[in-house]
């Protein structure tokens, strides 16, 4: 650097000073090699030099010596050819000669005067100096002539030059060779371990790390390198150690430092938690003086810190706790260095006593000499509070009716309290450490109480039914209260449980919730419960494409029952009725009750309507055996109406409605029946509510009209009898038969007033044929079951009998026997009844029924009639034809009287003489005729057949 300032400080002008300053900056390397270059050149130029001046004389000498060779040789040879002027033998001697191409020209002179004898010039070959010599030709002693020859030197120029460029290239290679090997030697031997040396110099004066140089060469610089070596070695240790003394003094300054740091940092730490704690905490010496107060000890107290350092602590603890506090210093702190917490109160001048935990821990200086006491004082008001609160919480607790449980995170119980033992059935010894699930019910799924516990895990608390299970293995339905007991940090800790038995709610709520949904008497399904599961049912049906059918049950006069055995025979009644229908269906049909004595059944098993038949006529067939109900023996049949889904309808309103329109059908078909839905069907249920809508205002409108169809004696063909048959007067319809609205009144429960007014007008119109003077006869009138059953029959017969003054006798009563059979019991009584009023009885539609025999005896009736569908095919039909002799065979063997209704030809009036019976009434005779009609057919006399 410094150097590099100087050399621009040189001043530019003088060379030698330039030249100088250039070779002071060259580098070693180039100064050897300006050295070998200059050494090796300039002898190298001087010898070439000198060599060449050597070679140009001796060439010059030879040039000389072999020109006077050629000049005379040519001076010999052209002698004689000279002498006898022969061109032709001088000639060929200088044109040999000439081959030499040294030589330019040969002149041949001769003595005489003239021409050169032979001149030969070729001066193209001109190139360097030329040379002319000339020598005489002597003959003998004579001049005969003179040979010139001109040479040209370059030829010898050029050999001189060829050589000097020999030596050149021959010195040019030595000073090359020589360079290299100078360099080669110089690099190995100087330079390479002169930059090794200049690098560990480097590394000495950077006090760098060692480089590990190894010298093995014994020459100086060898001896250098490991005298350097050496010392930088020394150099390093010596600063190693000094390094290793400055970072232990450093090291040593910083911990210092730290330790310092520490010590306030620690200070401070202990003062702030001094000051800051919520304890109250003082320092007394050993005197028991408080030497230092922090601020909670100050607030404890209710003192300033100047009333209370100083002050002996004694001061400030309760007198009745003051030798306890001091006994518990003195014994316990001095002695072993602390004391475990105790209990004293303090005396706090300006607000009383408080109790207070105290504690007392000794202090020690770094000798180990106590010099004071901490004293750690914590009020306990708070703490006293809770353990009361908790005490009360455990009263509460234990005394509570509801069972409670509280189980651990690891769902093990940890306490229950005495209404858990109660409830539960389980001790408190037993239960706490068990895992909470041995309280499952193991009939319940235990996905159930997995869901459970997630509702509470992720809501923190769940209340809802669970199922638990005794300690004696019953299982009951508890509500449960579960409460998540979290932690601060929001874990989950304890979980608590209010358990309360439901059992009896529950069972409540499903005995209520069957009221609902069960009817009261049967025990089936009601009519909301069943619409529901046969919506279902159907829903179900559409889902899968399948049938379903609908039956509507009704039985037929159960009214009848009901109102006159009283409503308890009729609910008992209704109760078999619905087992009996109940044993009737397969599994997975139902049976309802819609009310009264209407059901339902809804078959879900269906292949086609085929199969709603054959239930149908199992529940016929069910039903047919008489039900024995306190001490009656009913006989109630039903009529069915199916409707099948979904060809009849696709909800359940309209199944409903049309298997109830088809059970209207199946009534008009003579009860006792099962029809199909048809589309018509509904036509006719409208129809039949219609009729019945106008039967209720008929009778106020007196539409109604008796017609007498006559009995006549076979014997005599008197008229001895005749027969009451309503008729109505329908303003529309013109006259109405009894079979297009009597099932409906029956039905409806119209047949009671109906039936009572029949009653009066057949007596009052047969007093008054008699009043006219008219034979008195019998008028039988047609009763109803409804009729029949009424308790108050017999008096109300009476009245009218009374009312219409007619005798008892004259009036007889047909019942069919169906409703006879409905209730033997109830019927024995009533006949029994009637008959004692004089009345006469008959059985009407006699052989249809399923009365046994041995009733019939005890039946106090008069007259069997027998049934029209019999009489209809006699004498034709041979079973007829037994049936009817049957029937009058019993009737004489019964001593009854025995007549045949619906006669209609000679044939059957002849046939029926023959077998022996007594009366007979038909078209044969006569149809039913009005009063006025029958009056004068009476009076006209008896009937006989014609022919
Ligand atoms: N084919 C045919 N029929 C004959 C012949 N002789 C009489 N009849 C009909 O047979 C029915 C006889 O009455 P029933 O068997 O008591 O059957 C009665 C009876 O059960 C009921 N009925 C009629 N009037 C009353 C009534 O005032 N009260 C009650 N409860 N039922 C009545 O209506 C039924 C039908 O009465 P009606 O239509 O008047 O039909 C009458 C009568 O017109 C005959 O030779 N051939």
């Amino acid at each position: 650097m410094d150097t590099a300032v100087s050399t621009s400080n040189v001043p530019a002008t003088s060379p030698w000073l330039r030249i100088k300053h250039w070779l002071t900056h060259l580098s070693l390397r180039q100064v050897f090699v300006l050295v070998v270059a200059v050494g090796l050149l300039a002898p190298g130029v001087i010898f070439t030099l000198l060599m060449l001046e050597w070679r140009r004389h001796e060439l010059t000498l030879q040039f000389r010596a072999e020109q006077e060779r050629v000049l005379e040789t040519l001076a010999l040879g052209l002698r004689q050819p000279l002498w006898d002027l022969s061109l032709n033998a001088g000639q060929p001697l200088v044109d040999t000669a000439m081959k030499d191409a040294r030589i330019v020209s040969v002149q041949v002179d001769g003595t005489f005067p003239g021409e050169p004898f032979i001149a030969v010039n070729l001066p193209e070959r001109r190139q360097g100096v030329v040379t002319h010599l000339s020598r005489p030709v002597h003959f003998g002693d004579q001049v005969i002539g003179k040979v010139t020859i001109t040479f040209d030197d370059g030829d010898l120029r050029r050999r001189l030059a060829a050589q000097g460029r020999e030596y050149v290239l021959l010195i040019g290679v030595m000073l090359v060779v020589s360079l290299l090997l100078i360099l080669l030697l110089l690099d190995s031997r100087f330079l390479v371990p002169l930059r090794r040396l200049s690098e560990q110099a480097r590394a000495l004066t950077n006090h760098e790390a060692p480089p590990g140089t190894v010298w093995t060469r014994e020459d100086e610089i060898g001896d250098l390198g490991r005298q350097l070596e050496w010392a930088r070695g020394e150099l390093h240790r010596l600063f190693g150690e000094l390094n290793d003394k400055n970072e232990a003094l450093e090291q040593d300054i910083v911990e210092r430092v730290q330790t310092e740091e520490a010590l306030r940092a620690s200070e401070a730490k202990y003062r702030e938690l001094f000051i800051s704690n919520l304890d109250g905490i003082c320092v007394v010496d050993m005197d028991g003086r408080v030497q230092d107060a922090n601020p909670a000890m100050l607030a404890l107290l209710g003192v300033p810190s100047a009333a209370l350092v100083g002050r002996p602590m004694g001061q400030f603890v309760a007198e009745d706790w003051r030798s306890y506090d001091d006994h518990m210093m003195q014994h316990r702190v001095l002695v072993d260095g602390h004391c475990n917490e105790y209990e004293i109160e303090l005396y706090r001048p300006s607000a009383g006593l408080l109790p207070v935990s105290a504690k007392g821990v000794l202090m020690r200086d770094v000798d180990g000499r106590a010099i004071g006491i901490w004293r750690i004082l914590r009020d306990l008001t708070e703490r006293k509070a809770a353990a009361q609160r908790m005490e009360l919480a455990a009263k509460v607790f234990d005394n509570t009716a509801e069972a409670i449980m509280v189980i651990a995170p690891d769902n093990r119980i940890t306490s229950v309290n005495r209404a858990f033992t109660d409830i539960l059935g389980y001790h408190a010894d037993e239960i706490v450490g068990q895992p909470s699930s041995v309280l499952r019910d193991p009939s319940v799924e235990t996905r159930v109480y997995e869901e459970i516990n997630a509702n509470y895990t992720n809501g923190g608390a769940w209340q809802g039914e669970v199922p638990f299970r005794r300690k004696s293995g019953g299982v009951f339905t508890a509500w449960a209260q579960i409460n998540v007991v979290r932690d601060v940090t929001g874990r989950i800790g304890d979980v608590v449980l209010l358990i309360r038995d439901i059992s009896d709610a529950k069972a409540a709520q499903e005995r209520i919730l069957h009221l609902a949904r069960f009817d009261a008497l049967t025990v089936l399904p009601n009519r909301a419960y069943f619409r529901e599961l046969a919506e279902e049912a159907i829903a179900e049906a559409h889902r899968h494409g399948v049938h379903r059918a609908l039956l509507f049950v009704d039985l037929d006069h159960f009214k009848t029952i009901n109102d006159s055995l009283g409503h308890d025979v009729g609910d008992q009644l209704l109760k078999e009725v619905a087992s009996r229908l109940n044993d009737a269906l397969r599994a997975g049909d139902a049976v309802g009750r819609l009310g009264g004595d209407e059901f339902v059944i809804l078959l879900r098993n269906l292949d086609s309507g085929e199969d709603a038949s054959y239930v149908a006529s199992r529940v016929l067939e069910r039903l047919a055996r008489p039900f024995v109900v306190d001490e009656h023996e009913l006989v109630v049949t039903p009529s069915l109406g199916i409707a099948l889904y979904p060809e009849d309808g696709e909800d359940y309103d309209t199944l409903v409605r049309n298997a109830d329109a088809a059970m209207y059908h199946a009534k008009e078909h003579g009860r006792n029946t099962f029809r199909f839905y048809t589309a018509d069907m509904n036509a006719r249920a409208r129809e039949i509510l219609a009729v019945e809508n106008q039967l209720r205002r008929a009778l106020e409108r007196d539409e109604f009209v008796l017609h007498y169809q006559p009995q006549v004696a076979m014997s005599s063909g008197a008229i001895v009898g005749v027969e009451a048959l309503i008729r109505w007067r329908h303003p529309e319809r013109g006259l109405i038969g009894p079979m297009q609205f009597i099932p409906i009144a029956e039905e409806r429960g119209l047949i009671g007033d109906i039936g009572e007014w029949v009653l009066r007008e057949a007596c009052r119109q047969n007093r008054a044929w008699q009043d006219e003077g008219l034979p008195p006869i019998e008028v039988a009138v047609n009763l109803s079951a409804m009729q029949f059953y009424r308790r108050d029959l017999a008096e109300d017969i009476t009245g009218i009998l009374k009312e219409t003054g007619l005798d008892a006798r004259w009036l007889a009563l047909e019942v069919t026997e169906s409703v006879i059979v409905q209730d033997v019991e109830s019927t024995i009584a009533t006949l029994a009844a009637l008959k004692a009023m004089g009345l006469k009885l008959a059985i009407d539609d006699f052989g249809t029924g399923y009365s046994s025999l041995s009733y019939l005896k005890r039946f106090k009736v008069d007259k069997l009639k027998v049934d029209r569908s019999f009489v209809m095919d006699i004498p034709g039909d041979a079973d007829d034809s037994a049936i009817t002799r049957a029937v009058v065979n019993l009737a004489r063997n019964l001593g009854l009287q025995v007549i045949a209704e619906g006669v209609e030809t000679p044939e059957q009036w002849s046939f029926l003489k023959q077998e022996g019976c007594d009366e007979v009434q038909g078209y044969l005779v006569s149809p039913p005729l009005p009063a006025i009609d029958l009056a004068n057919r009476l009076a006209r006399g008896a009937w006989t057949l014609q022919g």
